[in-house]
């Protein structure tokens, strides 16, 4: 029994009880599945003013098994991370057949998290789900992830399900024809979905960021963090809010694309990740995500229909990229790379560039 008094749950020092955190609103899964009206109202409204909120995933089946799945998924993610660097490098995403120098392993230090050029301080492992669910060939990897590979399949169509329960409301709120938005965002397309494992060790000063602000590049996000250190921008301020962990729940946060198919409407908030905070501040801390992603070959582009014809038509026209380009353009423009520029860096900022500008 860990902390929060639910099964398998880990043991860690308490979230400090004397910093601000961020208003998250709670929605529950139970009743975003029976179609509550008042429930999917309240997720529309996350959606428009945050874009950032916890899903309590407890009191329903489905909830319940991506809750405990995730934290079987910790203990593999400690396992992984331990593995000797020789095992960690048959995935290294600079050498990795097929990974597009972006899925695999990024050790510590091989991105940077500003225009100034500052390292990184964690380590990743992106897992694509079109490996996990059988859609393309799978990518080299340790033996470690073969073996588990039905715990990845489990939680992965799991989180994809979830998310198209959440697509399917967004959809319907936004008034675009049925199916619209689950339709570009199917299980068996080739998509940048995937599951990360995410670490980063204590800093040596306990202060510091180890993932630069950001928004995530995708539709929706699911994520598990155990241990503080996430920080929100919220709406109006410049300053840096933590987003307290909330055992039995997943924090969930919309990324660019849903930001680009409502026209602005919906909002994919920044944020970033710093050293835990007070009593967790020595702890090395882990994350585990499921980012979802419009199929392939989906351009980023906003939709028609529904409440997003009446958002302001912008003078510049759309970029249009599909969504892999667009992944592939946000995502490799941080590398640790001899032809790196802040420029570089800055052209690749996501639909929050305007705000980051405005700082
Ligand atoms: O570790 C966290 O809490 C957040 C990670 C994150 O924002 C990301 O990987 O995009
Ligand atoms: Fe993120």
């Amino acid at each position: 029994m860990g902390d929060a008094g639910l099964p398998s749950y880990p043991s860690i020092p308490p979230f400090p009880d004397d910093i601000e955190t961020a208003p998250l609103i709670t929605l529950q899964l139970k009743k975003l599945l029976a179609n509550d009206p008042s429930e999917i109202a309240a997720l529309f409204k996350c959606g428009k003013e945050l874009g950032f909120f916890y899903l309590n995933l407890i009191g329903c089946e489905q909830g319940e098994k991506l809750f405990y799945d995730a934290q079987r998924l910790l203990s593999l993610e400690k396992e992984f991370f331990d593995l000797p660097p020789e095992e960690k490098a048959i995935c290294d995403r600079d050498t990795l057949k097929g990974a597009n120098g972006y899925y695999g392993y990024k050790a510590q230090g091989k991105s940077v998290i500003d225009a100034k050029g500052t390292l990184d301080k964690h380590e990743c492992y992106n897992l694509k789900k079109d490996d996990i669910v059988g859609n393309t060939e799978p990518l080299d990897r340790p033996q470690l992830i073969s073996d588990n590979i039905d715990l990845f399949r489990s939680y992965a169509t799991n989180a994809q399900s979830i998310i198209s329960v959440m697509l399917g409301h967004f959809n319907d709120q936004l008034g675009l024809p049925e199916g619209t938005l689950q339709n570009l965002h199917r299980l068996h397309a080739e998509s940048g979905d995937h599951v990360r494992f995410l670490t980063a060790p204590p800093l040596p000063d306990r202060r510091g960021i180890n993932a630069g602000a950001h928004t995530d590049f995708g539709s929706l996000t699911i994520l598990f963090n155990w241990l503080g250190g996430l920080q929100v921008q919220l709406p109006g301020r410049t300053d840096w809010t933590y987003v307290r962990p909330v055992p039995g729940c997943a924090i969930v946060n919309l990324g660019d694309a849903m930001v680009k198919f409502s026209a602005g409407l919906l909002r994919s908030n920044l944020h970033q990740v710093v050293n835990p905070p007070g009593a967790q501040a020595n702890e090395r801390r882990y994350s585990l995500v499921y980012f979802s992603r419009p199929e392939d070959t989906v351009p980023l582009q906003r939709l028609k229909g529904g409440l997003i014809d009446l958002q302001p038509q912008s003078d510049v026209p759309e970029e249009g990229l599909t969504s892999k380009e667009w992944i592939l353009k946000r995502g490799l423009a941080n590398k640790v790379t001899p032809d790196w520029t802040p420029q570089k860096f800055l052209e690749s900022r996501g639909t929050e560039g305007d705000r980051l500008a405005s700082n």
